[in-house]
């Protein structure tokens, strides 16, 4: 059932029917004081500890959060867009300048590319005048890994196979993790996954971690992704869903070892090349010291702004983490 409905929403000859991904939003209807739902399919989670969170630059305050859960998939919550433009910015920025650079890990095969693309992706992208070069180095590039490196083959983690995990990244997820109960949570493993218009990721569950109840956090920026959740075996029809830019996605309990896949990315986002206000930026000198400020700065200058904003027009990026080990060990 679930590789029918990926074939269905990745089919390239016919668009496909979409009338059935669930867009998060649409489906809450406000009632009296509670959220209702068409069908009981989304419902409404309210978070308790808001006034305790300490937000961060470019993460809306807490108070002003959607927070979703899905009736039919128990432990899948989605925060739909709690960032700022500029939020969204900087982590696209941090996604494609920053996290595909020594030592951490790329796709991108020695075979097929140069040392310097594969050390430093962005930086060769953006030197290239060749077109048809560009277009080769721009779309190759699917994943990077940090933290601990997932083993696309073995599955395995390795103590002696991981890269500094980014204290930025670090605080964002806290932030989340500690807004739904996980304040223990320890992101120790990242893969960012890039998606040009047209790529897709194949039905998997995550299951490479010893730690396998610690919940799983996911960020989607640029185009839309629909996004099936289905159950623990493949036999179970899954839901699809919108991941929308910014959208923040949780498997927690009962969906962390469930079957999930990316079947399709629609291009929906108009390209954003306005310049920001710059009071937001303010912020960023009290509230932390882990953001990089100069990024978060540049981010509101169309000029800085433009060739990350060209990728971002026909591609989604999706910042996964995860924590590896089991509470109170210190390494594998
Ligand atoms: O792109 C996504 O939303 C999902 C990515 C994913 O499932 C993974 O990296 O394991
Ligand atoms: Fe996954």
């Amino acid at each position: 059932m679930f590789k029918l409905v990926f074939k269905q929403y990745k089919c390239k000859s016919t668009s496909p029917d979409l009338t059935e991904v669930v867009k998060i939003d649409d489906c809450v209807v406000k009632g009296n004081d509670q959220e209702k739902s068409d069908n009981n399919i989304v419902q409404r989670l309210s978070i308790s500890n808001v006034e305790s969170l300490q937000t961060m630059p470019g993460v809306k305050s807490p108070k002003d959060w959607r927070t979703y859960t899905l009736t039919n998939h128990p432990g899948i919550i989605v925060i739909r867009n709690p960032f700022s433009e500029r939020g969204r910015r900087y982590w696209s920025a941090r996604c494609l300048r920053d996290f595909p650079r020594t030592p951490n890990i790329v796709n991108l095969n020695e075979r097929l590319f140069d040392e310097s693309v594969r050390s430093d992706w962005w930086k060769q992208l953006n030197l290239c005048s060749d077109g048809v070069e560009f277009q080769r180095i721009k779309s190759a590039m699917r994943w990077t890994t940090f933290g601990y490196h997932h083993n696309w083959d073995t599955k395995i983690y390795d103590e002696e196979m991981q890269s500094p995990f980014p204290e930025d990244l670090s605080s964002l997820c806290g932030l989340f993790a500690q807004a739904l109960g996980y304040a223990d949570f320890k992101p120790e493993a990242a893969i960012v996954n890039y998606y040009p218009v047209g790529s897709t990721l194949s039905g998997h569950t995550d299951h490479s971690e010893p730690n396998k109840s610690a919940p799983l956090f996911s960020f989607s920026f640029g185009q839309t992704a629909i996004f099936l959740i289905g159950g623990r075996s493949l036999e179970e029809k899954p839901t699809a869903i919108y991941l929308q830019s910014g959208d923040v996605m949780i498997m927690s309990g009962e969906s962390r070892l469930c079957y999930h896949a990316v079947p399709r990315i629609i291009k929906t986002q108009a390209s954003a090349t306005l310049s920001l206000i710059i009071e937001d930026v303010d912020n960023a000198d009290i509230k932390t010291r882990t953001i990089d400020k100069d990024l978060f700065h540049d981010v509101g200058n169309p000029q800085f702004w433009e060739p990350f904003s060209r990728y971002m027009d026909d591609s989604r990026i999706n910042i996964n983490i995860r924590q590896v080990l089991n509470p109170g060990d210190v390494k594998l």
